[in-house]
């Protein structure tokens, strides 16, 4: 059976105020899985619920078919939004004490520490007080202290926010690792070009209600109309009069379009060859930015 963080009807509301109301979408282990929404959408909330940080008034979280205790969940990893380390401990000291807090032994919190801290740049830094490491740095370790105890279900609020490209990728890879040995990786991010370059499965909320989750490729396919570009020698303005052709942007030689559903696209492919050569001609995807847009509508 594969393992799943599964939600189900999850409703809360703060002083009357409802800010989730039928959250449901599976976390699946081995799957990095991106939690994409606005501001205020609800993303924390959720979050905090799974953590059980928050009690939903509604709807329950399981995982691996069973109902969360806080013994379970002291085996996930939390990265918080409001990143909470302590600015007077060594970068090193406080990964190791939250190590130990999530039951690990002396040597190997600090045997784990030593090759995390390694492992995400900040090998050399494990000496230093945290207050004296720049921003990004501190992110770091805070995704390292969210790492340490080996967690089998990761949840991490907005962990590349504020991280240069270089450092986005060694986390990505680090997250890639624990998702290999068997995680559910949930992370939050307004970059949606980051998690749409490295999530599997996608999770879109917006005023508290799932609207589209998925696999991302799914979600992709589901959103493409079948969109092309053409690009040729001349003037891509006969299109035009082409029946079934749909322009969506013309600018001389480069032509964007729809295509009505009944159409072959080889059918316009050919009419231009006749006029001359192609240079591209290739479905459009959309990109998550778009789909985005379209299920916030
Ligand atoms: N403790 C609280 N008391 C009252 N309202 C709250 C509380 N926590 C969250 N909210 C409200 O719930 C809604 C969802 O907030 P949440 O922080 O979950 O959104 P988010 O998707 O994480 O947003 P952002 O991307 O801005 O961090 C917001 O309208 C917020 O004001």
């Amino acid at each position: 059976m594969t393992s799943v963080l599964h939600l189900d009807g999850v409703d809360r509301s703060f002083g009357g105020r409802q800010v989730l109301s039928d959250v449901s979408f599976d976390v699946t282990a081995g799957r990095l899985t991106g939690f994409v929404g606005g501001n205020g959408a609800g993303k924390t909330t959720t979050m905090r619920i799974i953590l059980g940080v928050l009690a939903p008034d509604a709807g329950q979280v399981t995982w691996q078919g069973r109902q969360l205790t806080r013994d379970a969940r002291r085996r996930f990893g939390y990265m918080p939004e409001e990143r909470g380390l302590y600015p007077k401990m060594t970068t090193r000291e406080q990964v190791v004490h939250l190590g130990r807090l999530h039951g690990l032994g002396p040597a190997a919190a600090r045997r784990r520490t030593d090759e995390l801290l390694e492992r995400i740049g900040l090998g050399e830094r494990g000496d230093d007080l945290l207050e004296t490491l720049s921003l990004g740095n501190q992110q770091r370790a805070q995704i390292a202290a969210a790492l340490v105890h080996d967690p089998e279900v990761l949840i991490l609020d907005e962990p590349f926010s504020g991280l240069d490209p270089l450092a986005v990728d060694t986390v990505v890879a680090v997250l890639r690792e624990r998702a290999a040995a068997g995680a559910p990786v949930l992370f939050s991010s307004h970059q949606l070009d980051v998690v749409e370059r490295l999530c599997d499965d996608l999770v879109i909320i917006a005023g508290g209600t799932i609207r589209a989750a998925g696999p991302r490729d799914e979600l992709r396919a589901a959103y493409t109309s079948p969109r092309f570009e053409l690009v040729v020698d001349g003037d891509a303005g006969w299109l035009r009069d082409q029946a079934g052709v749909n322009l969506v942007d013309l600018d001389g030689r480069r032509a964007v379009f729809d295509l009505a559903p009944a159409v072959d696209d080889q059918s316009v492919l050919r009419a231009a060859l006749a006029r001359g050569p192609v240079r591209v001609f290739h479905p459009v995807t959309p990109s998550l930015a778009e789909i985005f847009r379209e299920v916030n509508q």
